[in-house]
């Protein structure tokens, strides 16, 4: 598989071998072992899939705060999305910054999100199957987000501010400069 790394530490985007025939293809999406030695040690306890209707559609930008942080292995399945890993670890070099990516079905590239990132997607076509396996079973009362539009964070989103699909919930966020400092580096 091929892994690449970002300046921001410890993302990993990571491609899986895809042995093509005359039916189709076959590929191994994940393995303990080779994830271990390649990217990180995950030790995932669940797995997720949403679909996204419309194009334009916006989720995010998320975490979950400890005891139950996540990282999420994610890798789109029908369609192709803008996905964003924003460092959100006090003490990181890259606090504040992002890596974001285009994941798509044709390709299957994965994006390693670490925990202490804030995860987020925009669709750029409808009809969109996004599946990732998270580190820590979903807790809703460490479930929390960040302004998907915040401008210290300054993420070029595919999609005009007007015409995103949200969330009530992800209307609401406040901004990262007003989070408290729930996640720290090494
Ligand atoms: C995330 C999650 C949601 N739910 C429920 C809660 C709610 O009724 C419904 C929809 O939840 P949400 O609106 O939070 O779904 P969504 O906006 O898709 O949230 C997801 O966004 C992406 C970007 C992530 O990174 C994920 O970790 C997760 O936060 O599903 C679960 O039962 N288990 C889960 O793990």
């Amino acid at each position: 598989m091929d892994v690449k790394t970002f300046d921001v530490p410890d993302v990993k985007l990571v491609t899986p071998k895809r042995f093509g025939d005359h039916r189709g293809f076959f590929s191994q999406t994940w393995t303990d072992r080779e994830f271990r030695a390649e990217v990180a040690d995950m030790g995932f306890v669940q797995d997720n899939h949403s679909l996204s209707v419309p194009k334009g559609t916006l989720r995010g930008l998320h975490y979950q705060k400890p005891p139950t942080a996540q990282g999420k292995l994610v890798r789109v399945v029908r369609g192709a999305i803008f996905d964003v890993a924003v460092d959100i670890r006090h003490g990181s070099p890259a606090f504040g910054r992002h890596v974001a990516v285009t994941l798509d079905a044709a390709t299957g590239a994965q994006l390693w999100v670490p925990p202490g990132f804030l995860h987020g997607f925009c669709t750029l076509e409808d009809n969109c199957e996004v599946v990732y396996k998270v580190t820590d079973y979903y807790s809703p009362a460490d479930d929390g987000g960040v302004a998907w539009d915040d401008p210290d964070i300054a993420i070029a989103w595919p999609v005009a501010p007007s015409a995103a699909v949200l969330s009530d919930k992800d209307t609401k966020h406040p901004r990262l400069k007003d989070l408290p400092a729930y996640f720290q580096y090494r």
